[in-house]
């Protein structure tokens, strides 16, 4: 890839930030970067949503849980770093130190996410590449790592940071980049006018957004008064309990945000509810009347809702292609197994539409970059206009322009007055004034 040349031909700085749409190439373009500087014999660790995906995949096959009929944990945290290091004062800047015997699996996303940066600024790399390494991280943790890697620049490293939001840029970078597809432009300093410029490039992408799906639904037949109650529930992992005894009511069209630090339990909270989580039914859980473990099948409760989560994400290995995802999201499974209608069809091709990807409908997922997956599965979510949408981080991955398209069909949700929203978000652009209800979970 050319552009690889170029780059390393403008790299006499110590760090570059090339801010890219979502499909703008990201992946293939650090793909042909590493191979580049390898080629030059220099070592280079990368950060991506990707390879975050990759370690994910590899601890589910080194999981021996099924044949030892014991918990595995799997590789532990504290083995993704060199051992002279597990002292390391950055470690606690991102409150990993409680963490380091846990196994992989079980971190948090952004426990996960934290652990992945570590291991890689730990790893002696000459050049260090982060796909957008804030997306996930808590606010002290988004400036603990800045710092960090604003020094490690210090010690000779190059950072070449790879960013979908122009918000995300730390003011220590030196040069900015542009890049989209095959348009590579290195713009030079990163200063008032080139920000701006790149401002501009978002702003050009912005599409118009088609009509909004059909929809007949309303809350007017929900016989319940809530949507969900949760009563002194607690959950216990390994001895430690995640969030000390917390009630939450959620009553019909009372959007809900919960924010909090990583680790702090906000993803658990939310799998209380979906009956993700096994600990609901050792729970005072109610959801849509069901009192949970009084009966009720799983299904009885996710017929009603629109999920997007990052469980959700890692898990949706089936290979098949984005259509079938959007309609997946009908009958609440990963693929589809079942008939489907030629109406269902016109409401996912109308839902693909509305995030932009009509063009991709019969692209295999995985083919997709993670942002472009992650607006499949908010299609996904939305295709059966469900009574509650659960969006844990939904805008992850998403750039400036995708993630405000976002944003407004919460805003036109709202509006149409059929699904109540529940959302964790680190994001305070996100904390909309359609969230009447705020919970913060707090960490000790
Ligand atoms: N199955 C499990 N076994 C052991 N620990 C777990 C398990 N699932 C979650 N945890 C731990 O529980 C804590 C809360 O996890 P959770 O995913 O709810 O956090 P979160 O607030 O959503 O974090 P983030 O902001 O990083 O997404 C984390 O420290 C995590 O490591």
């Amino acid at each position: 890839m050319k552009i690889a040349h170029k780059i390393t031909d403008q790299l006499s700085t110590k760090s570059l930030a090339i801010l890219s749409p979502n499909g703008g190439g990201k992946q293939m373009f650090a793909k042909a970067l590493i191979e580049h500087l390898q080629a030059q014999n220099k070592q280079v660790g990368l950060v991506s949503f990707e390879s975050q995906q990759q370690t994910y995949e590899h601890e589910l096959k080194i999981d021996l849980s099924d044949i030892t009929n014991e918990v595995d944990p799997g590789t532990l945290a504290k083995d993704f770093l060199p051992a002279d290091k597990l002292d390391h004062p950055l470690i606690k800047a991102l409150h990993l130190e409680h963490r380091l015997n846990t196994g992989y699996r079980s971190l948090s996303s952004g426990e996960g996410r934290k652990l992945l940066l570590l291991k890689e600024l730990f790893s002696g790399s000459q050049v260090l590449i982060c796909d957008n390494p804030f997306d996930s991280l808590d606010t002290n943790s988004c400036d603990a790592l800045s710092s960090a890697l604003e020094q490690v620049i210090h010690t000779g490293v190059q950072v070449i940071l790879m960013l979908s939001n122009l918000i995300d840029l730390p003011n220590w970078v030196e040069q900015l980049a542009w890049l989209n597809q095959q348009e590579f432009e290195v713009l030079g300093a990163n200063n008032s006018n080139n920000q701006h410029t790149i401002k501009n490039h978002f702003a050009d992408l912005v599409k118009q957004d088609g009509q909004w799906p059909q929809n007949h639904k309303r809350l007017a037949d929900y016989p319940h008064t809530n949507i969900a109650e949760l009563i002194d529930c607690q959950v216990i992992y390994d001895g430690q309990t995640i969030f000390p005894a917390q009630s939450l009511t959620i009553k019909p069209l009372q959007h809900t945000l919960i924010t909090g630090a990583n680790g702090s339990g906000k993803s658990t909270l939310l799998q209380l509810i979906t009956g993700d989580c096994p600990q609901c039914f050792s729970n005072n859980v109610t959801v849509f009347g069901f009192r949970r473990g009084k009966g009720e099948t799983i299904w009885d409760i996710k017929k009603h809702i629109g999920l997007v989560s990052a469980d959700l994400h890692r898990n949706y290995r089936v290979n098949c292609n984005v259509l079938t995802v959007v309609l997946s999201g009908l009958f609440d499974s990963i693929g589809v197994y079942k008939q489907v209608e030629a109406s269902q069809i016109q409401i996912a091709k109308q839902w693909l539409n509305k995030v932009g990807l009509a063009d991709k409908s019969q692209i295999l997922f995985n083919q997709l970059s993670f942002g472009e997956q992650r607006l499949v599965l908010i299609a996904r979510a939305l295709v059966k206009t469900p009574l509650m949408l659960v969006l844990d981080e939904p805008t992850l991955g998403l750039d400036e322009s995708n993630r405000q398209r976002i944003l407004q069909f919460l805003q036109s949700i709202e509006q149409q007055q059929y699904s109540t929203i529940l959302m964790v978000s680190h994001r305070q652009d996100e904390h909309l004034a359609l969230f009447k209800q705020r919970i913060h979970l707090a960490t000790d």
